[in-house]
């Protein structure tokens, strides 16, 4: 596949030729390698110290993220490119298959899903008890002793955490956990209880009281084309929490520590700037889990209004070229093609999450 297809683009890329530094152009060459090319015709070679299913999984997520980026680009604007991709990716057995592989990655390979993590935190930070119910936490609570021995324990009422949990999927992550009160949303759910919605046109809940006190986007951001939707993403998660709201992160650890535009330093600024401040991070073998509390005297969430750009904190040819562009005041991109605005042109290896 060209690389673009937009010939303003082109001619910029060919005016710029010159300056180009060496590895975007080696990055360049590599959207069109024969390893992506096996990747999307599910023909790369298998590592045989991993389980074959496990590898034809992740290729099978790699080929899905790199569709829905090239889908994404602005680059694209040939109807013909466009259908091609959108068949490749029904080829591909389309949102369905991609989430049974991400369902299976959550399982298996990375140990349990995404909400373990946070959950051991919002315990440990007693995330939404209020100060009447953090005093009742803190209370010794005796239990009734019957006749028999057997002990009676009062119940204490808490209010529940609210979370609002963004690609549930089946909607399964924190269904053992009675004392959070979830609601769902995947643009392809799973389950009847998962609400068909677009994060970005969720109904934002009227009154303080129903918003949530934690709003979830585990591997999401990673999922979304737009680098400057993913952006959108960040800004938008305030709308639907309490002042002091915590948002929970998740992205593939490559994301942050081979990519050319984004590390966990500018990661930490770049949700500062959004009206974030970093609880609790923590790295895993394959992901990175970011919980962060609205910012501000009053939690409101106090952003600076900075843009993001895409700049390089780190060089080298086998660098991937995940992103996320911050365009304060812009609206969400929607759709097709001439969407994403800005440095048109590089494409974005994939990651395995
Ligand atoms: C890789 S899966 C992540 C599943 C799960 N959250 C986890 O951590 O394993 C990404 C999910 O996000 C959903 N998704 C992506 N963008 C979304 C959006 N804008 N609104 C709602 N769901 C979205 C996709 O449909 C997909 O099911």
């Amino acid at each position: 596949m060209p690389h673009t297809n937009n010939k303003a683009a082109t001619d910029r890329k060919a005016k710029r030729s010159g300056k180009k530094p060496a590895f975007l152009s080696r990055a360049r060459k590599s959207t069109t390698n024969p390893a992506k090319a096996d990747l999307l015709a599910g023909s790369a070679p298998l590592d045989p110290s991993i389980p074959k299913a496990r590898q034809e999984q992740t290729q099978l997520i790699r080929a899905f993220h790199a569709i829905e980026k090239q889908l994404a680009s602005p680059a694209l604007t040939n109807p013909e490119e466009r259908r091609k991709l959108e068949e490749e990716r029904e080829r591909l057995g389309g949102l369905k298959k991609y989430q049974e592989a991400s369902v299976h990655g959550g399982d298996k390979a990375r140990g349990g899903e995404s909400s373990k993590w946070l959950v051991k935190q919002i315990k440990e930070l007693k995330i939404g008890l209020d100060d009447k119910d953090k005093d009742k936490s803190k209370a010794k609570v005796e239990p009734t002793i019957l006749e028999d021995g057997s002990k009676v324990w009062p119940k204490v009422e808490r209010r529940k955490l609210r979370l609002l949990d963004v690609g549930a999927i089946a909607g399964t992550a924190y269904a053992g956990y009675p004392w959070i009160s979830t609601t769902s949303i995947d643009l392809n759910p799973h389950a009847a209880h998962v609400l068909r919605y677009n994060f970005f046109d969720f109904p934002v809940p009227e009154t303080e009281d129903d918003k949530y006190d934690v709003v979830a986007l585990s591997l999401v951001v990673n999922f979304e084309g737009s680098l400057v939707n993913r952006g959108h993403m960040l800004l938008h998660a305030h709308s639907y929490l309490r002042p002091h709201g915590h948002l929970y992160l998740v992205l593939p650890l490559p994301c942050l520590t081979n990519s050319r535009y984004l590390s966990h330093a500018r990661l930490t600024a770049l949700l500062g700037s959004t009206g974030w401040s970093v609880v609790r991070q923590h790295d895993s073998a394959k992901l990175t889990y970011w919980l962060v509390r609205r910012s501000g005297a009053r939690g409101e969430g106090e952003r600076d209004g900075r843009e993001w750009k895409r700049e390089v904190v780190r060089a080298g040819a086998q660098r991937n070229n995940f992103a996320i562009l911050v365009r304060p005041g812009s609206e969400v991109e929607r759709g097709k093609a001439g969407q994403q605005a800005g440095e048109e042109g590089e494409e974005e290896d994939e990651m395995e999450e």
